[in-house]
């Protein structure tokens, strides 16, 4: 007979470690947003069903909870981050209020009033980037938009019904992997969506009003998810097409991206002091330099969806240095900025800037850079098997729409030491100067159906319009300046006129000045210096 003592005693022992153990078990079945709620069988077989029942993948799980669109809108708002942990707002500029976007007027009118006015040529099957074998088979939207992809464009001027419909893809669809995407500095996710359809991620970090501190370098800044967006829709207005759709989503740390990690991204959550479900990548630069994570609040997050390329080994690309590339750091200067006579002299003469249509993209690009303020443009991309007579590929925006209430002029060095710009371009610049179709009514409005709008905050659509006149301003100085006006317009070089130079023979006497091929390497030197400069 055990005395009550030893009972109590052999009671507790056999109850403490059960209870223990079940609280484990229900945790890592899910309480909390804590834990991994499913293993890789049981997602697979969830894949599985969701494309059984992909009809109304639109919906996310806590959103088919929520009865009315009035109830989803207000909840939608409800418990994003307003305040950065590191970067503070300055406040001695006044509050701007948001202009309440009615209808979308002025962009209707531009896009039914104008046709795009860069001709394209007649396409053959050659200027297009992925040829599937049975194309007819290919119907879903992500399919759709890359058969598109050609020489000039990522989608083309009258195709807005797939543009939007991509758009609404973006914004809803269910997600069923995510992963750190490697390449660059900045943190960034990579998602597979149940269609197979995939996108490139970028977290909300910094409020709308933010201004990037006087005394940041463009190397410094942080990134902006809405500056992505915008930029996307900025280089569409501009009548460009080389920059592919993204938009505004608002994700759940738990159940888009947690519970649709890889290990190593599932590995790096954690609750932060406020209880806040947050995720570190292994990012270099901006988690050197702030050890900011990106957190929910406290399990939701904003952010923009870029839609993904076509993969590599199918639509190889090829990167190049920009030729008005900054120097990376804090104590020199690239030789452009303080030679004004670096394009006309250098770039102008080297290879692919002195024919076909590279150095008209460069201005181009320019232009966008200059109206949105973005200074981080090191690189671009351009599609391997095209050659040099394609498009550029605007990516990477993220540190654009940094400031508006100053014009950083240097972004527009290339249009002012080499006075040359498109006709087509001139024209579309011309015409978002008008009173019915500003440049920042149109953007406005462009970016009101976005999902996570007001996008922008308000003073940068005036910014938009204040640089535009810039711009014109100096297309004019150039004009003035010049003996023939097609010294500055210039109309669209054509395919059939374009000869593909030898390549270079090995003479090491004879280096190009401006630097090429440089991917991989391209950002390992810019890491290099960055970090080089912060050690001091
Ligand atoms: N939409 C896309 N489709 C396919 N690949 C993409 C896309 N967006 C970005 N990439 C690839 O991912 C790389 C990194 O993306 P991105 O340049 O936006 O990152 P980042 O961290 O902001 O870079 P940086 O440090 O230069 O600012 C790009 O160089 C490009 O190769
Ligand atoms: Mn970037």
């Amino acid at each position: 007979m055990m005395k009550l003592r030893q009972r109590w005693l052999l009671g507790l022992i056999i109850l403490v470690p059960s209870l223990w153990l079940s609280i484990l078990f229900i945790a890592m079945r899910g309480g909390g947003g804590g834990f991994r709620l499913e293993s890789e069988e049981e997602q697979i077989n969830l894949a599985k069903i969701h494309r059984k029942v992909s009809a109304d993948y639109s919906l996310n799980s806590d959103e088919s909870k929520e009865s009315s669109e009035a109830e989803r809108e207000k909840n939608r708002r409800a418990g994003l981050p307003k305040d950065s942990t590191l970067y503070f707002v300055p406040q001695e500029h006044p509050k701007v209020p948001y202009i309440k976007v009615k209808d979308r007027r002025k962009f209707e009118a531009l896009f039914r009033d104008f046709p795009s006015s860069y001709e394209l040529p007649e396409l053959t099957e050659n200027d297009f980037l992925v040829r599937f074998r049975e194309p007819q088979k290919r119907n879903k939207i992500w399919e759709k938009f890359h058969q598109g992809i050609n020489r000039y464009e990522m989608y083309s001027y009258n195709d807005s019904e797939l543009i939007e419909t991509y758009m609404n893809y973006l914004g809803h669809t269910k997600i069923l992997r995510a992963r750190e995407k490697s390449g660059g500095t900045q943190v960034k996710l990579f998602l597979v969506f149940i269609d197979g359809g995939e996108a490139l991620m970028k977290p909300w970090r910094v409020p709308r009003d933010y201004e990037t501190l006087p005394d940041h370098y463009y190397f410094a800044d942080i990134e902006r998810h809405t500056a992505e967006i915008a930029f996307f829709h900025l280089d569409r207005i501009l009548d460009f097409r080389r920059t592919p759709p993204i938009t505004g989503r608002i994700f759940n740390m738990t159940s888009e991206f947690y519970q649709r990690s890889d290990k190593s991204l599932g590995r790096s959550f954690f609750r932060s002091p406020a209880n806040n479900l947050c995720f570190m990548t292994n990012c270099d630069q901006h988690c050197s330099s702030s050890e900011t994570p990106v957190c929910g609040n406290p399990d939701r997050i904003e952010g923009s969806l870029a839609a993904f390329l076509p993969p590599e080994k199918s639509a190889k690309r090829k990167s190049w240095t920009h030729p008005f590339k900054r120097s990376y750091s804090k104590r020199e200067k690239a030789s452009w900025e303080s030679d004004p006579s670096y394009c006309k002299r250098v770039v102008m003469k080297e290879h692919p800037y002195n024919s076909g249509r590279r150095l008209l993209d460069i201005i181009d690009l320019s232009i966008l850079d200059f109206l949105s303020g973005n200074q981080d443009r090191h690189s671009y991309n351009t599609f391997h098997m095209f050659g040099n007579f394609s498009t550029i590929i605007h990516l990477d925006h993220g540190r654009a729409f940094g400031r508006y209430q100053t014009d950083e002029m240097s972004c527009l060095v290339p249009l002012i030491q080499c006075c040359v710009i498109r006709q087509s371009t001139y024209k579309r610049l011309q015409i978002l100067q008008r009173n019915e179709y500003k440049l920042g009514d149109v953007m406005r409005e462009s970016l009101s159906t976005d999902l996570i709008a007001p996008v922008l905050y308000e003073p940068h659509y005036d910014a938009l319009n204040r640089r535009l006149d810039i711009i014109l301003v100096e297309i004019q100085k150039c004009l003035a300046a010049a003996d023939l006006l097609e010294d500055v317009l210039k109309s669209e070089p054509s395919i059939e006129d374009y000869n593909e130079p030898e390549p270079p023979k090995e003479d090491h006497h004879n280096e190009p000045k401006i630097k090429k091929n440089t991917g991989e390497e391209e950002q390992k030197e810019i890491k290099n210096n960055v970090n080089d400069d912060f050690d001091f």
